[in-house]
């Protein structure tokens, strides 16, 4: 295995036959951080850690887990679902090469194959990966804010729902909205505005320390974080931290009825999640808690636990 570069992508090889994993070892290496298995359970293994991999090369006929039933458990596991395949593969009828295609492999190399093509066509489907993986990107992220948006939101408060009601651990979350914000757009500009959401994000992004929690910018000056396997009292906690962290900037805000500088109001609630409930639930009562810190004079966090 080659040390991984920063930036550069990754390929993992697997092929039964170790002749062909080290020829296409030394031709990609150079070029990649490369990977190898030598066998389709040992490819599994390695794309079920935490490794990011790029692009599979995958033989078809393995003595363990075939390539087929390779391709299959990549498309079915979310972390994986959509990495590129390549067959490569001795069997190299034209009916071989449609199945593969039609389960889904990005393209197929019969063997005995001529490098420089195979060097080629990895390099075509990475660069395919480069940019899907930079739209994917962009599309998760709020333009303004650069922090993930309301659309990462719903795709990872599905997933930490799901996974959190498999565990039984509490999934907790925070709402949070900027205080008297319609009079410091209206006395200061619209764009002055828009600085305040950028240090009120970047702000929530660095007092975010655990691996597993995230904020997002829910909509308008409003936003979300997420907090999976955490207690309630660790998140009210949290929610204060953000909370004083937001009035230490001292912006001032001459026109706020609460304060002469900028402050948030907070809402926390936490449930372990169960599968037959929608995770909206919670979300609901997050607001409620929000609206309930807004009526009791804003900068505050209001919070209560999530019972079923
Ligand atoms: N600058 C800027 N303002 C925004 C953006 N999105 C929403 N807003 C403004 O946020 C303000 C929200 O106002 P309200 O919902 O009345 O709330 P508020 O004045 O903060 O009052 P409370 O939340 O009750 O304390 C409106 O003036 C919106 O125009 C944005 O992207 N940029």
């Amino acid at each position: 295995m080659t040390n991984a570069i920063d930036n550069q992508q990754s390929v993992l090889i697997v092929d039964d036959q170790n002749i062909n994993t080290l020829v296409l070892e030394n031709a990609l290496s150079p070029l990649y951080t490369v990977y190898t298995a030598n066998g389709g359970q040992a490819a599994l293994n390695i794309l079920h850690s935490q490794t990011s991999i790029d692009l599979v090369l995958l033989d078809i006929q393995m003595p363990d887990l075939d390539g087929y039933q390779v391709l299959l458990d990549i498309r079915q596991n979310d972390a994986t679902k959509n990495i590129p395949v390549i067959f490569i593969s001795a069997k190299d009828a034209a009916e071989d090469e449609a199945k593969g295609l039609e389960f889904g492999a990005m393209d197929y190399i019969t063997k005995p194959f001529n490098i420089t093509v195979v060097k080629a066509r990895v390099r075509n489907q990475l660069s395919l990966k480069k940019k899907s993986d930079l739209l994917e990107k962009l599309a998760n992220i709020d333009g303004l804010t650069e922090v993930p948006n309301r659309r990462r939101y719903d795709e990872k408060l599905d997933l930490e729902w799901r996974r959190c009601a498999r565990s039984s651990s509490p999934l907790s979350m925070i709402m949070l909205d900027i205080d008297a914000f319609k009079p410091f757009n209206d006395n200061y500009g619209h764009s002055a505005g828009d600085e305040i959401l950028k240090q009120v994000a970047s702000t929530l992004s660095k007092k975010i320390r655990r691996s597993g929690d995230e904020a997002f910018r829910y909509g308008g000056e409003e936003f979300v974080i997420l907090l999976p396997e955490t207690s309630f009292e660790s998140s009210i906690r949290v929610a204060e931290m953000m909370r004083e962290a937001i009035e230490a900037l001292d912006i001032p805000h001459e026109y706020s009825p609460v304060e002469k500088h900028i402050t948030v109001s907070l809402g926390v609630s936490s449930i372990v999640p169960v599968a037959t409930m929608s995770a909206k639930t919670l979300q609901e009562f997050t607001d409620l808690q929000l609206y309930k810190a807004k009526n009791a004079g804003r900068n505050q966090v209001q919070g209560e636990l999530l019972q079923v």
